[in-house]
């Protein structure tokens, strides 16, 4: 049988079954989501993460690309419980070392007592403890990734859904999943996805109707032209942001962000809206959060287990952000009207612009 070691920060080392080969390291996160793994592991936020599932059986249903987020796995490697031949195939195809038959409660623990941590992989016929300890060496931080945006952007612009006649939004690939893209173009909207680190002038020649800024792996404070971008915009373009997105538009409205112990991941995050009183199941997958949101926004939804930020908007600005994903993909629907309200904010503002025509 093959062999795989998972070192943990500290130096306790894991012993479990190597589904796919390989060596890798990365921030050992968990999910707990029991549904929707093509979803998350091809959701690029994960970039440079180790995932563990903690549902105990994962590929029960297969593998079928029109449920991907992205075109590859972004995980640097997956641990679980028990993973089928589907997708330990998959995986392996994809080059990313895989792991099963280990204790995930343990590991779940052990991610609950001591943070997201660093983590080593070693996966192979000859691989030996010490490999995995040689790549838990080798791991960064997950801040130090200063440049993760490079890693999961579009390279050039790109348009989707140009014969629309709704708003035109500029979507700012910081690692965007592909459903928030088919839930604007589904609303109508012509999208224009630019790169993570697109210029101002680039921005206008969108002349866009919604800034919107992605989801994304890592560190917000590391997406510092996204940050400048929503400074630039905030006073004549309405804003929206998912996850990443509302952590940079904090820290660019004199916000702050911080990270978590362990963060939010799964499928059934429960998220009070504070005017209504009504809760909503989220999906989510963030370490980082929104410490202070400033005065130039207000925190207009929480989590109900924690009470962190979950839905944010402007005060004086036409700005609305969540820390969940409204897309879903995995996960429930509840939350889909957030397209709407985006979108809606931009129309009423462009309409504004717009001198009657009497
Ligand atoms: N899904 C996301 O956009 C994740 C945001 C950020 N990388 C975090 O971990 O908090």
């Amino acid at each position: 049988m093959t062999e795989a070691y998972v070192a943990l920060e500290g130096g306790h080392v894991i012993e479990g079954r190597g589904r796919a080969p390989g060596t890798a390291r990365g921030e050992l996160v968990f999910t707990t989501a029991y549904s929707g793994y093509e979803e998350s592991l091809t959701d690029p936020s994960y970039e440079e993460q180790v995932l563990t599932f903690s549902y105990p059986l994962i590929g029960n249903y297969g593998v079928r690309e029109e449920r991907f987020e992205d075109d590859r796995v972004h995980p640097r490697a997956v641990l679980a419980k028990e993973l089928t031949e589907d997708v330990a195939d998959w995986l392996a195809s994809e080059g990313v070392p895989a792991v099963d038959h280990l204790d995930t409660r343990e590991v779940v623990t052990d991610i609950r007592d001591g943070g997201a941590m660093k983590c080593g992989i070693a996966v192979g016929d000859d691989v030996t403890e010490e490999d995995a300890l040689a790549e838990l060496e080798q791991c960064e931080a997950m801040s130090d990734h200063t440049e993760i945006g490079a890693q999961v952007s579009v390279d050039e612009a790109e348009v989707h859904g140009a014969d629309n006649d709704g708003e035109t939004v500029a979507l700012i690939d910081c690692g965007a999943k592909g459903s928030i893209i088919s839930s604007l173009l589904e609303r109508n909207a012509s999208v224009h996805v630019l790169p993570y680190d697109a210029s101002v002038e680039a921005v206008e020649a969108v002349d866009p109707d919604l800034l919107f800024i992605s989801n994304g792996p890592g560190d917000p404070v590391n997406f510092e032209q996204a940050i400048s971008l929503v400074e630039a915009f905030v006073e004549d373009t309405p804003v929206a942001g998912i996850c990443l997105g509302q952590q940079i538009v904090a820290e660019a409205l004199g916000g702050t962000t911080e990270k978590m112990t362990f963060g939010h991941r799964g499928v059934n995050q429960p998220v009070l809206d504070l005017e209504s009183g009504q809760v909503v199941m989220t999906t989510q997958n963030h370490g980082y959060t929104v410490a202070e949101p400033g005065e130039h926004l207000e925190i207009t939804q929480i989590n109900v287990n924690d009470d962190t930020p979950e839905g944010i908007d402007g005060i004086e600005y036409d700005v609305i952000t969540r820390q969940y994903h409204p897309e879903a993909n995995p996960g429930p629907e509840d939350t889909l009207d957030f397209f709407d309200d985006v979108l809606a904010m931009a129309e009423t503002r462009s309409q504004q612009a717009v001198p009657a025509d009497d």
